[in-house]
């Protein structure tokens, strides 16, 4: 990180202090802290320790079929780490600016569940892949700030459990079973429920443009664990006992438990003198929006840690971790930075064209993303012009037929970007033609319309004329006069609108201007979004107000 990164770290240095500043009118006697473990699963092809596809593969497949038979804890089978998974982890500590450990190791994290077959859970509790990183979040009011990241672990996913209440039976799938997971912890950074929330969607939507994880919340492969304590004002900050609120997979669902929490931890505190919150862990009702108690500190279950055997120390050589910085991206905040200072994009369109699609379908392979990142698309549209001289399309002009026009087609065809047919070629031309009038932006419309129901790969100039779509008369000429109306589609036009809606007319004689929209309205469909609606207005309003021309 450039400039940017300098005044960050200056505020890094100061997070705690800073950060205690603030007084929330929520809530005005407490300071709430609070601090995020995410879950991410590993964007791999092959699960961590085993041959067999992860769960990205297998959407469509029956239960326990991807399970190897060191998945399903096989006596003897032994694990085998997958160098994909550790790239994919890399990448992600480099992203948020960690300390990647040149050794890690790994733990076994014993209890017994169904959905866990070995009663142990490979981690990286004690010697972790990296330390001490960083992410900027941005809060509600547009401050940046920085929020600390303790340490990335890699550990494995369990299988799912599903009760079926009619026949009273546990069906355990494999499936999901030892996919490589990232637990991502933050140091107790947090100030509120809005800036968790800001901090999981800014952590996901990285995770999405480095290609690490898919980070969809609403199918499990990003899920959170939200901490929660509370400080009375004055008091020093992590004073206050925390309760950890396990397995939240929406955004939604973290705000309410923290706000429930801060609510409930607020009312305990404020009930006695002696009051004390006890250190849990809780769950989260998703029907009442309430957090409830699972187990207490005291009966936590004693997980019997130990370094795991048949895993040896993983060893990371400079080169590698210079070779995963290299095929990185470039992060969203540089991306941000860039567009602002380059471009004079609004803030609005910037978190736009960073939102777009999240980046969903970025190779991690360090090969040019090219059309299939908004940003990318974006700056192709911006900067080949096509004349060969470098110059360049106007950038905000760019930005609203990306942001507003290609995005509002495919929402409206139910379509995301990675779907997106018209090529950053086609989408340049399109614009161009529009500035120089030879369509209507009407047209320009239609056109990014068709071109996503019909893909091809001809020029729009040829799809306009085959679809009839060329503007009608060159909108940059002079008005004809009526002796030549029998020629000017522009005034013939006019004149059936003017003589079909006679009603109309009159209304807008007797000054309802309103009503003469309706009327070029009328002629621009006739037109078929041929001309240009400034043009018709000109002639609409000229007809309307001259009473000699065509009866009313
Ligand atoms: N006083 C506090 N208030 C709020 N959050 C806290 C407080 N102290 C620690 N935390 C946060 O709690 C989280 C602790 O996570 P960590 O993985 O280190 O341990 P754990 O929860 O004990 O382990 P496990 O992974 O088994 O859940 C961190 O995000 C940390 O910032
Ligand atoms: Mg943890
Ligand atoms: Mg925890």
């Amino acid at each position: 990180m450039s400039g940017f990164g300098s005044v960050a770290k200056r505020l890094l240095h100061d997070a705690r202090s800073y950060r205690l500043a603030k007084n929330d009118q929520r809530w005005p006697e407490w300071q709430v802290v609070v601090g995020v473990e995410t879950h991410a699963q590993i964007k791999s092809r092959r699960k961590l320790f085993s041959h067999s596809l992860t769960s990205e593969y297998s959407a469509h497949i029956l239960p326990n079929t991807n399970v190897s038979v060191f998945d399903a804890a096989f006596p003897g089978t032994l694990p085998k780490l997958n160098p994909v998974c550790v790239d994919l982890a890399l990448r992600t500590a480099l992203a948020l600016q960690c300390r990647v450990q040149p050794q890690s190791s790994f733990d076994r994290k014993h209890y017994f569940y169904s959905d866990l077959p070995s009663g142990y859970q490979i981690t990286q509790q004690y010697a972790p892949l990296a330390k001490d990183g960083v992410l900027y979040i941005r809060q509600p009011v547009g401050d940046w700030v920085p929020i600390r990241i303790k340490q990335i672990q890699l550990e494995q996913d369990t299988a799912k459990s599903t009760y079926a209440p009619k026949t009273r039976a546990s069906h355990i799938d494999l499936n999901r079973a030892g996919t490589a997971l990232m637990e991502i912890v933050t140091e107790a950074d947090l100030r509120s429920p809005e800036e968790a929330a800001s901090y999981v969607r800014t952590l996901q939507s990285l995770l999405r443009a480095i290609g690490s994880s898919d980070g969809n919340m609403e199918d499990g492969s990003l899920r959170c664990d939200i901490n929660v304590s509370l400080n009375r004002f004055g008091m020093p900050t992590g004073s206050g006992t925390r309760c950890e609120i396990k397995n939240l997979n929406s955004v939604k669902f973290i705000t309410a438990a923290i706000n429930y929490e801060i609510r409930r931890q607020a009312a305990l505190l404020t009930s006695s003198p002696e009051a004390q919150v006890e250190q849990e862990t809780r769950g989260f009702d998703e029907t009442t929006f309430e957090t409830f108690r699972l187990r207490s500190k005291e009966d936590a279950p004693d997980y019997r840690y130990m370094p795991d055997p048949n895993l040896g120390i993983l060893r990371l050589s400079d080169e590698r971790v210079q070779h995963i910085r290299a095929t990185l991206p470039e992060l969203p905040w540089t991306a941000r930075e860039r567009l602002k200072d380059a471009y004079a994009l609004s803030d609005r369109d910037v978190d736009v064209l960073l939102n777009i699609d999240n980046g969903r379908d970025v190779r991690y392979d360090g090969e040019d993303p090219g059309e299939s990142s908004a940003i990318k698309y974006f700056d192709r549209i911006v900067k080949n012009a096509g004349d060969g001289n470098g110059k360049r399309r106007d950038p905000k002009l760019v930005a609203n037929w990306v942001t507003h026009e290609l995005l509002g087609q495919l929402a409206s065809q139910n379509k995301t970007f990675r779907e997106n047919t018209v090529s950053s070629a086609q989408l340049g031309e399109l614009i161009d033609m529009v500035q120089s009038k030879v369509i209507t932006g009407t047209a320009g419309k239609q056109l990014t319309r068709y071109m996503l129901s019909k893909p091809a790969s001809d020029s729009v100039f040829q799809i306009a004329k085959e679809l009839d779509l060329l503007a009608l008369i060159p909108s940059t000429a002079p008005a004809s006069t009526s002796s030549e109306s029998d020629k000017d589609p522009l005034i013939t036009l006019c004149e059936d609108a003017i003589l079909a809606l006679p009603s109309e007319v009159k209304a807008a004689r007797s000054g309802n201007k309103g009503v003469l929209n309706k009327i070029i309205g009328v002629v621009i469909k006739q037109s078929r979004g041929r001309l240009d609606a400034r043009r018709v207005r000109e002639v609409v309003e000229r007809m309307v107000s001259d009473e000699s021309g065509p009866p009313s």
